[in-house]
């Protein structure tokens, strides 16, 4: 049996006033930094310990990692960092907040660009500042692979490619993994590995700062899942981030 944990960064300063941030690189709240402490705490408590981790290249999924392997002791082992990791880029929504979206485009609207698998919000054109194509840690992709938006197939068609080709048979020699990423790019993951129609996708949430531990047999199919924490605090940050639409006038 292989033992794989998955996290979402702690609380990211738009995830406090929350804005839509996609690929945009803002850090962690103060709240996000002590849930990235408290997560790692947690892991070592509980006797978890890693061989590398897989990160993206945002800095609030990279800043959780430092802190959590701080707090483990375990700083020395090797970090990837990887773009097909990143959050979902979130074409012309990045940056507004998530209530005036409902309040500008309606509930319905946005809640299809937020959560529908194959709806991608509005695109980004290539001179807008948010484009990510002149930013240097974007700088060995190819024009096709820089996203101007993306829906969560996108994502998992951009994200799967690593977990094949890397993450897995990582895995599969034995090496004990722990994966710092984004709400989306882990639900992503969570789609491919524990099979979730396209249909029921809509309605995974996935916290911050809760790590996730995947338990997967020989052929890294799903055995047990859990996160660690208190079940009543983690059921309560998932409805929170459910509920982040909510408040709008529409
Ligand atoms: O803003 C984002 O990039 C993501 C994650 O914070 O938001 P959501 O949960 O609305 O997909």
């Amino acid at each position: 049996m292989y033992t794989v944990v998955l996290l979402r960064h702690g609380e990211s300063v738009w995830n406090k006033e929350n804005k839509f941030a996609g690929w945009t690189d803002v850090g962690l709240s103060p709240k996000g930094v002590q849930e990235a402490i408290e997560a790692g705490r947690y892991l070592k408590k509980e006797g978890y310990v890693f061989d590398l981790a897989f990160t993206s290249v945002l800095s609030r999924a990279i800043k959780t990692l430092w802190l959590v392997l701080e707090e483990m002791d375990l700083m020395w082992i090797p970090v990837y960092h990887n773009w097909r990791l990143n959050e979902r880029h979130y074409g012309a929504l990045q940056g507004l907040n998530k209530v005036e979206t409902v309040n500008t485009f309606g509930m319905e609207q946005t809640q299809i660009w937020r959560r529908s698998y194959d709806t991608p919000p509005p695109p980004l054109t290539q001179d807008d500042p948010r484009w990510p194509g002149n930013d240097p840690r974007y700088a060995s992709l190819k024009s096709e692979e820089i996203p101007l938006t993306e829906c969560l197939k996108d994502t998992v068609a951009r994200f799967l490619p690593y977990w094949h080709e890397t993450i897995a048979p990582t895995i599969k020699t034995g090496k004990r993994v722990l994966i710092a990423a984004h709400g989306n790019s882990l639900r992503a993951l969570v789609k491919y590995l524990d099979q979730i129609s396209d249909e029921a996708i809509v309605s995974l949430n996935i916290p911050t700062g809760i790590p996730l531990v995947y338990e997967l047999d020989e052929g890294l199919k799903p055995i047990r899942t859990f996160y660690l924490g208190d079940p009543e605090k983690v059921q309560a940050a998932i409805q929170a981030v459910a509920n982040q639409l909510k408040g709008g006038k529409k």
